[in-house]
């Protein structure tokens, strides 16, 4: 196979421009190939289909596999499948690329989509794509479309919001999978070369990192002020007075708890600030770095002052629906009926 350099390449020395041609990737755009019938290729054969695209599924099993697609599907095995497009989405499981080893002959010269996740950040010593692409040194490996799940990717071309990160080493295939995502209704964002692909793989596990320290703090004063009250307004007058206040545990034990966690999560928010600023007075400089502990709390006070606004509204929630509760209305009529007897009292000639 024979590639040009792309000498002076703004994202990397190691992209390849391959002429046009001679290129082995052929022209057919509207055949897309995909390696595996589980739940992640079932939702983009929708998506091509309604894209206009003709999908061919490359299966184990085609027969079984047949019965969970649209009719206009061609589902086949694998050889009959690669044979078919050029451009093949491999949906399976990192642990299985191996068992695709017997059709590399096959395979040469074909783009190869790596959509995969892992379960962990760094989980393996190379990414996904960087491992297929050793598998498959033929080939022309592309990252891309890990970021999307398979419920999205059912919802629709209506969702324009779903970003796609794309990467390879082979500018041509690159740009080809680019123009699949756009036609697809994806935002593709260009990340250059494969070497990307770790950074690609990470982004769905840490979408929610910066929320995991916060809402473990939550839920830890949520705890710890739930059971701080229950002891001083339930257990403490029950073993003193023999005074059984055990109704008041849904409504008012947890309206006490919620204004506290937000009110403790807010001050958090502003703790950080403070104490960053305490940092910089001290070192008299502001290019000095934060210690990795402060420098995690000022990223996350975002996500803390959210959820002190989320405790806030549940306590007004909370708050409004305790004078329908029925001892309320009674504490309320027996405050009328106090203020009235006591005028009338203080009224009647002694
Ligand atoms: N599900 C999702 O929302 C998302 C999934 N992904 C990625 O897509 C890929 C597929 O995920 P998903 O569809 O959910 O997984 P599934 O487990 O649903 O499907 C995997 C498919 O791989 C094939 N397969 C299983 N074992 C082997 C094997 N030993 N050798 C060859 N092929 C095998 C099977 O197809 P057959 O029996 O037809 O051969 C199976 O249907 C994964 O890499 C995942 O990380 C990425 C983003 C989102
Ligand atoms: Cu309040």
């Amino acid at each position: 196979m024979e590639s040009i350099t792309m000498i002076g390449s703004p994202k990397n020395a190691h992209e390849t421009f391959l002429p046009n041609g001679t290129n082995g990737i052929k022209e057919d755009k509207t055949t897309v190939g995909i390696l595996g019938s589980g739940d992640f290729a079932k939702s983009l054969t929708i998506r091509l289909i309604r894209c206009g695209y003709h999908v061919v599924i490359g299966s184990r099993e085609p027969k079984c596999a047949a019965d969970f697609f649209p009719h206009v599907v061609d589902v086949t095995h694998h050889e009959d499948a690669i044979l078919k497009a050029s451009i093949i989405f491999v949906a399976i499981h990192r642990e299985h690329y191996s068992s695709l080893w017997d059709l590399k002959h096959l395979l040469a010269g074909k783009i190869l989509v790596d959509v995969s996740n892992n379960m962990r950040v760094d989980q393996y010593p190379e990414s996904n794509a960087e491992y297929l692409s050793s598998l498959f040194p033929d080939c022309y490996v592309v990252k891309g479309f890990n970021v999307v799940s398979a419920w999205a990717l059912q919802l629709g071309p209506k969702d324009a919001s779903s970003q796609v990160y794309i990467c390879s080493n082979n500018v041509q295939a690159r740009h080809h999978v680019i123009e699949l995502a756009r036609q697809m209704n994806f935002i593709p964002i260009d990340m250059g070369t494969l070497s990307s692909s770790r950074e690609i793989e990470n982004l769905p596990l840490r979408l929610f990192t910066p929320w995991k320290g916060p809402v473990v703090i939550a839920i830890s004063l949520a705890t710890f002020f739930f059971i701080y009250s229950f002891v001083r307004d339930i257990i403490h007058p029950y073993f003193k007075n023999q005074q059984s206040d055990f109704y008041k545990i849904p409504i008012e034990i947890v309206n006490k708890t919620l204004p506290v966690v937000a009110i403790t999560l807010l001050s958090l928010v502003y703790l950080a600030g403070l104490l960053a600023a305490a940092h910089q007075l001290y070192y008299g400089t502001k290019y000095r770095r934060f210690p990795p502990w402060l420098e995690n709390w000022l990223q996350c006070r975002k996500q803390l002052g959210l959820l002190s606004f989320f405790f806030a509204v549940v306590h007004v929630v909370y708050s409004m629906c305790l004078p329908m509760r029925r001892s309320e209305r009674y504490s309320y009529l027996n405050a009328a009926y106090q203020q009235v007897r006591w005028q009338c009292q203080s009224s009647a000639p002694t």
